[in-house]
């Protein structure tokens, strides 16, 4: 399996089970690990066989400025989704932390690994 790998990617979003927390956008830290769909790229050296990560970042950011999410699971959950079906990766793991949101800790978060389901239609 061949992997993007994504780190550190800052976001700002609405992220929160407090009232505050919808109103006040807080910035979030992003960790992907993407299945490339094909290795035909590594062959070839061709971009239209690549998997293009700036657009994964574009759609992120765009996703996650339109949205609301009350739990980091559910944020991760969402990505973890667009990166299945829209890149039509086989497998990825999503990280979403929060920075100094508990006094002491410097970052807590969530990481999720999904993979499409063998008879999945997507
Ligand atoms: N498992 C989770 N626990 C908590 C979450 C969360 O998203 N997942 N969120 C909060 C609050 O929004 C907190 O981060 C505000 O500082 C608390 N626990």
């Amino acid at each position: 399996m061949d992997i993007i790998f994504l780190q550190e990617l800052k976001v700002k979003t609405l992220i929160g089970i407090y009232p505050w927390e919808r109103t006040i956008a807080q910035t979030i830290q992003l960790d992907l690990e993407v299945a490339m769909p094909a290795s035909k790229a590594c062959q070839t050296d061709n971009f239209e066989d690549a998997l293009d990560y700036a657009f994964i970042v574009q759609r992120i950011n765009e996703t996650l400025s339109q949205k609301h999410f009350s739990l980091l699971e559910a944020l991760a959950e969402h990505i973890a989704q667009i990166i299945l079906k829209e890149f039509k990766s086989p497998w990825v793991k999503v990280s979403v932390a929060k920075l100094s949101a508990i006094r002491g800790v410097k970052k807590l978060g969530v990481c999720i690994e999904r993979r499409l389901e063998a008879n999945s239609s997507i």
